[in-house]
């Protein structure tokens, strides 16, 4: 399902953070937002997943206006996998996937044996099914992570928005849930520190610098010497393969 913003900005006291943001996600495919810290990757995301409301602005999921669907409906269509993951609340890790489920429920509608099977499949997927006893709270930082990406495939939603989601991952898990995620095959909007890993998941990135959108394109189009010392103020190196395709991005330390 597609998601697009059009001219959404975000103000907080006299700070302008998002500056009028035109996005497009579409097609099934997995978008990056780039950018520093402080450029408004989570602000923009936040807006999309219904965490801030925009100063001004539409945000559309599909052909209809965000901020006119009632939130239980959006959560039935959009999932969210973000990088604090805390509950005050002491949940077993299966009922945190179960959670999952929820917005596909009538009040005080019983969890049905496909639920269960929903949720079993997602433990399975993420390779979590041995901590489905455990406290959510007890788990290490990847493991919450897992079990969160597990919540959003129980919830089997047609886009996913992801805030930093490899925080926190060993890099074998970092590869994992990208692959996971890719093999969803639905619309995915990701703010990703990594460029390695932005390059080899994403068909299209999206440039933030100071709430503004400054670049977009393929990864190849975009991740550029100059573009990255222009945002990030690094000296990268871009390596390419033989045939000029761009396969990973170093960093020279001693300039
Ligand atoms: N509630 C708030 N009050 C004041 N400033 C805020 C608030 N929320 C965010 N900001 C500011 O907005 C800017 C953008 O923050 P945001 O978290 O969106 O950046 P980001 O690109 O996700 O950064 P990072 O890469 O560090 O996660 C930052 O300067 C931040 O301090």
């Amino acid at each position: 399902m597609n998601i697009k913003t059009e001219g959404v900005k975000l103000s907080i006291g006299n700070k302008n953070i998002l500056k009028g943001i035109d996005i497009n996600v579409e097609n099934k495919e997995f978008v990056g937002i780039i950018g520093p810290n402080g450029s408004g990757k989570s602000t923009l995301l936040k807006c999309i997943y219904r965490n801030l409301k925009p100063s001004s602005g539409v945000i559309m999921l599909g052909d209809e206006n965000l901020s006119t669907i009632p939130i239980k409906e959006s959560a039935k269509k959009l999932a969210v996998l973000s990088q604090h993951n805390y509950y005050d609340f002491d949940f077993k890790v299966y009922d945190i996937v179960l959670m999952g489920r929820s917005p596909h429920k009538k009040i005080m509608e019983r969890d049905s044996k496909e639920d269960f099977e929903i949720v079993d499949a997602a433990l399975e997927k993420v390779g979590m099914t041995d901590f489905k006893e455990r406290s959510f709270n007890t788990l290490s930082g990847g493991e919450q992570q897992r079990i969160i990406l597990a919540r959003a495939l129980a919830q089997q939603t047609d886009c996913l928005v992801l805030d930093e989601p490899t925080n926190h991952l060993d890099i074998k898990h970092q590869l994992q849930l990208m692959s996971i995620v890719k093999g969803l095959n639905i619309e995915v909007i990701a703010a990703i520190h990594d460029l390695n890993i932005a390059l080899m998941y994403c068909d299209k990135i999206y440039v933030l610098k100071d709430g503004e959108i400054i670049a977009y394109g393929t990864p190849s189009e975009v991740m550029t010497k100059e573009l990255i010392k222009e945002v990030y103020e690094v000296d990268a190196i871009i390596n390419k393969d033989e045939n000029g395709k761009l396969v990973s991005i170093s960093y020279n330390i001693y300039k």
